[in-house]
């Protein structure tokens, strides 16, 4: 529990769906969203990064609004704050950064408001704010995330002992994950679906069982979006090509796109994403390793992390 006048939230990155495990599967990835926050007269937002100067710096900003709506679920109302926020994650591009800002919201609020709220209980308040636990649960636990949403509860595995780097080929192009889902059909035939959640078990049984090849077969024949969100994203056929000749074993849509990511075993990340920036002059190309730890809360007088309850 931390008490006292500042400390700093750190949540990371994540890729959603790694193909076929649409709205269920997420990997926490090490670029970073952090905030310090120290007690203030008034509500106030510092952006230390370039990109998130286009957001209000008063209180409507979203991580704000975000936890003042988890405090008044709580009857508590938080005390204000200056927040100098920075970021590595890009807007918009398939790497999570809505959901890391839930995440950091959600943390403001437990830590202002001595909530003292459970993982669990941060996944369940995390869900009504982003619908599907992928990104959002991968950014509070780390490691790789297999989530279902229910009626009344989310449940979640995380896993974070997997062999594997991200290389992830990010387009200087925007694209909303809201504008991303609107291209998706409504509803799939049975035969489909049985079809579409073979292929994701397969998926994920192969990626466990450190079956590269076959996890790669079945990131490529997803049934669930990529086959509609493909014709969103410049060259994406021509890219995942490129991908699978530098070395990955499977490529897929980064959450919505446009961000593509290949999956690499554990090691050979580098070599892969130095070969692909080669050939993608256009791309930003980084090669991320998976974050393990997850949302994390310290005191700014830099005691080590405090590990969040569980
Ligand atoms: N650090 C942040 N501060 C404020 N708003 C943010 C932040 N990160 C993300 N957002 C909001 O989330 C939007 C991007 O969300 P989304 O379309 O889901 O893409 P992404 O794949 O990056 O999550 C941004 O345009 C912005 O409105
Ligand atoms: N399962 C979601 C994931 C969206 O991820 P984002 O990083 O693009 O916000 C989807 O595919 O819509």
């Amino acid at each position: 529990m931390i008490s006292g006048n500042s400390f700093k939230i750190k949540v990371p990155a994540s890729t959603a769906n790694l193909g076929p495990g649409f709205d269920s599967i997420g990997l926490a990835l090490n670029l970073y969203l952090e905030i310090m926050v120290e007690k203030s007269e008034r509500w106030q937002v510092i952006p230390l990064s370039k990109e998130l100067e286009v957001f209000q710096n008063d209180e409507s900003h979203f991580i704000i609004s975000v936890a003042k709506q988890v405090a008044k679920k709580y009857y508590k109302t938080l005390p204000p704050c200056r927040l100098s926020i920075k970021s590595e994650i890009p807007l918009a591009r398939g790497l999570g950064s809505s959901a890391s800002a839930i995440v950091a919201g959600i943390e403001l609020a437990d830590v202002l408001g001595a909530l003292n709220l459970t993982s669990q209980q941060k996944l369940d308040i995390a869900i009504d704010f982003e619908d599907h636990p992928d990104n959002i649960g991968a950014s509070l636990y780390g490691g790789l995330v297999i989530g279902s949403k229910n009626d009344d509860h989310t449940e979640i595995v995380s896993i974070h002992d997997l062999p594997v780097e991200i290389v992830v080929m990010i387009p200087k192009e925007e694209l909303l994950t809201k504008e991303s889902r609107a291209v998706l059909p409504d509803s799939f035939s049975f035969e489909v679906a049985v079809r579409a959640g073979s292929i994701s078990n397969v998926f994920i049984a192969a990626l466990l069982s450190q079956e590269w090849n076959k996890a790669g077969r079945m990131m490529r024949k997803d049934q669930y979006h990529q086959p509609f969100r493909k014709r969103l994203i410049t060259d994406y056929d021509q890219i995942e090509g490129l991908a699978y000749k530098a070395g990955a074993f499977g490529v897929a849509l980064s959450g919505a796109g446009p961000s593509i990511i290949g999956l690499v075993e554990a090691g050979k990340g580098k070599e892969v994403a130095d070969n692909l920036s080669l050939v993608l002059p256009k791309m930003n190309v980084l090669c991320l390793s998976i974050d393990k730890a997850g949302s994390l809360v310290e005191p700014t007088a830099s005691i080590p992390y405090i590990r969040k309850a569980l």
